[in-house]
C-alpha cells in the first residue's frame, strides 16, 4: 500500500517588509495575490518563497485566502496550489518528539498544530516545548500553531508510577477506593474522585477505559466498592472509569466545574506563553465555553481560540449550542468511547462533523487514528480507512495522540496521515467534479455549470426560507450564497 509520501518538502515563508499574515484557523493561512510565487533552493531542500508586495495586496480586489502547508515538490508540480492538502495535522507532543530536532522533523513532515496535553509532564517541560516551536517558527519560517489541552474533571485511576499496566483476571476481586496510598497494592485501585461511588449500587458494572476490562460491583464498603472482574483485561495508569446499569451509562454529575483550579492555572500559563488554541476537556454545555471566552476577553486575549472537546454524553445533547459558542470542536473519540457504546462512535463522529460543517466551525477528529503505529512501523488497513473516512467527511484536521507523544515511529505515523489525507482529498475533489459534470440540466462550459449550481443553491436556500425578504432583494444575497456555496464544497 503506497501511503508513505515523498521525502522532499517545500516550506513556505513570506518575504515582505510587513507581511499580512493572518493566523487563520490552524495557523497556516496566508493572504496572497494570485501571482508572486518563486521557488528557491536552500540547504539541500526546496524552499518556496511567496513574494508579496503590500501595494499589491491592498490594490488587489479579490484576495485569496489559502491554507498553506508543506507539500512535496511533485505534488506542487502536478496539481498546483489548489492541490495543496487542506486537512491540517495535529501532533500531541510527548517524550518521543519533544527535542528541537524532533520537532523540526515533525514540522517538515507537515505538522500544523502542536498539542500539549496538560495532564502530563511538568510546567517547565511544556514551557521548553513552546519555546522550541516558537524558535522554529521564527528562525526556520514554519507556521506551527500551539494548542494546550486542559486536563478537565473526570474519574480515573490514580497513577502510582509503577508497572505500565496490570492484568485483571476473570473472577478476581478488586477494591476500588478513595483512600490514598503510595506504591502498588495488589487487587487495589485508587480513584481520583472522593464521591466516585455515590449513587452506585450492587450489580452495577464498572467499565475501565471504555471496555479494556469490566467489573461487577458486589459490595459497597463505606465509599469504597468491592468488585468482581467479569471481563478480564489490562488496567493502564490513569485508566478512565465509568459505571453502567442495564446497558446505560449511569449519568454521574460530579459537581465539579468543567475548568478546575489546575485548568485555570494551565490556561493562564498558555495565555501568557501566547498559545493559539485552548482545547477544553469535558465541556458539557455552551456556558462552559462562554465563561472561558469572557475570561479571555477580560484579559484582552480574545485572539486565543477556544475549542470544545466533545467527549461526554451530556455534550452530545447540547451539541449545536456548544458548536455555536466555540471557535472549533474536537471529536475526542477516546473519552467519548468511555461514555457511549463503541459501535455508536462512527455515527456520532459523522454527526458532529456534519453539524460543524453546517455551522462553519472547524473540527478536529482525534484519537486512535493510527494507534497500532505506537508499536509498529506500518498502519493497519482499517486505520488508513478510518483516516480516509474522516477526510471524506470534510473534517478540518486529524490528530495524533500516543502515536506522536510516545510512539516508536513518530515521523512515519505523520507521513501516513499526510499521504492518506492528501490522497483522499484528491479522490474527493475528482468525485465532486465528476458529479458536477454529470448534472443533467447544467450548461455546456464548466464555469456556466458552476454558476448554475450556485443559482440552484440560492433558490434552495430561498425556498427553505433561510433569509428574509429584505435580504433576498438586496445585492448581498447572490454574494452571500456564492460564499456559502464555495465554503460548503470546500
Ligand atoms: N507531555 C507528555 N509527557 C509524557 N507523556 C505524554 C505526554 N503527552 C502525552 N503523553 C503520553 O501519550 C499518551 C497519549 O496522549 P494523549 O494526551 O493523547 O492521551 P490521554 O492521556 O489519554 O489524554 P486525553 O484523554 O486528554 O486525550 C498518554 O497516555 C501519555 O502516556
Ligand atoms: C483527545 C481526547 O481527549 C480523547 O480522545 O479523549
Amino acid at each position: 500500500m503506497a501511503v508513505i509520501g515523498d521525502s522532499l518538502f517545500l516550506s513556505y515563508t513570506i518575504s515582505t517588509k510587513k507581511p499580512s499574515l493572518r493566523n487563520d484557523f490552524y495557523g497556516v493561512s496566508v493572504r496572497i495575490p494570485r501571482t508572486g510565487v518563486k521557488i528557491i533552493r536552500s540547504r539541500g531542500c526546496v524552499q518556496s518563497v511567496l513574494q508579496m508586495e503590500e501595494r499589491e495586496v491592498s490594490r488587489s480586489p479579490v484576495e485569496e485566502v489559502l491554507g498553506f502547508d508543506l507539500v512535496t515538490e511533485r505534488e506542487l508540480k502536478d496539481r498546483g496550489f489548489m492541490g495543496l492538502r487542506k486537512t491540517k495535522l495535529v501532533c500531541t507532543i510527548g517524550p518521543a518528539c519533544c527535542s528541537l530536532e524532533q520537532l523540526e522533523s515533525l514540522a517538515l513532515g507537515g505538522m500544523n498544530i502542536a498539542r500539549l496535553n496538560m495532564c502530563h509532564n511538568t510546567r517547565e517541560w511544556h514551557c521548553d516545548v513552546i519555546r522550541s516551536i516558537k524558535k522554529l517558527n521564527q528562525e526556520k519560517g514554519f507556521c506551527i500553531s500551539l494548542m494546550i489541552d486542559t486536563e478537565g474533571s473526570q474519574m480515573h485511576m490514580v497513577d502510582h508510577g509503577g508497572a505500565s499496566s496490570v492484568k485483571a483476571e476473570d473472577g478476581s476481586i478488586w477494591l476500588f477506593t478513595t483512600q490514598k496510598f503510595e506504591g502498588y497494592r495488589p487487587f487495589t485501585v485508587q480513584t481520583n474522585y472522593e464521591r466516585f461511588s455515590e449513587g452506585i449500587t450492587v450489580g452495577d458494572v464498572l467499565v475501565i477505559d471504555g471496555g479494556m476490562a469490566s467489573f461487577e460491583v458486589i459490595e459497597k464498603i463505606g465509599n469504597d466498592l468491592s468488585c468482581k472482574c467479569v471481563d478480564p483485561g489490562l488496567l493502564l495508569p490513569r485508566a478512565k472509569l465509568s459505571f453502567w446499569r442495564d446497558g446505560k451509562l449511569v449519568g454521574k454529575k460530579f459537581g465539579l466545574p468543567t475548568l478546575s483550579a489546575k485548568d485555570l492555572s494551565d490556561i493562564e500559563f498558555g495565555v501568557s506563553e501566547g498559545v493559539d488554541f485552548i482545547a477544553v476537556s469535558f465541556v458539557n454545555e455552551a456556558n462552559d465555553i462562554k465563561h472561558l471566552k469572557d475570561y479571555l476577553s477580560a484579559r484582552s486575549s480574545e485572539s486565543t481560540r477556544v475549542l470544545a472537546k466533545i467527549e461526554s454524553l451530556e455534550s452530545l445533547g447540547n451539541l449545536e449550542d456548544i458548536v455555536e459558542a466555540s471557535d472549533g470542536i474536537m471529536v475526542a473519540r477516546g473519552d467519548l468511547g468511555v461514555q457511549i457504546p463503541l459501535e455508536q462512535i462512527p455515527a456520532v463522529q459523522a454527526e458532529i462533523v456534519h453539524v460543524c460543517r453546517q455551522l462553519n466551525k472547524p473540527v478536529i477528529v482525534a484519537s486512535q487514528l493510527l494507534e497500532s503505529m505506537i508499536e509498529y512501523p506500518t498502519p493497519t488497513r482499517a486505520e488508513v480507512a478510518d483516516v480516509s473516512e474522516v477526510v471524506r467527511q470534510y473534517a478540518d484536521a486529524l490528530m495524533l495522540s500516543g502515536e506522536s507523544a510516545v510512539g516508536s515511529y513518530v515521523d512515519k505515523a505523520l507521513s501516513v496521515l499526510r499521504s492518506a489525507s492528501t490522497r483522499m482529498e484528491l479522490w474527493s475533489r475528482q468525485e465532486n467534479r465528476q458529479s458536477l459534470l454529470s448534472q443533467r440540466q447544467l450548461g455546456g462550459a464548466l464555469p456556466d455549470r458552476i454558476a448554475e449550481q450556485i443559482c440552484d443553491c440560492s433558490v434552495e436556500m430561498a425556498l427553505g426560507r433561510i433569509f428574509d425578504d429584505t435580504l433576498l432583494r438586496s445585492e448581498t444575497f447572490p454574494l452571500l450564497s456564492t460564499a456559502l456555496f464555495v465554503k460548503k464544497i470546500k
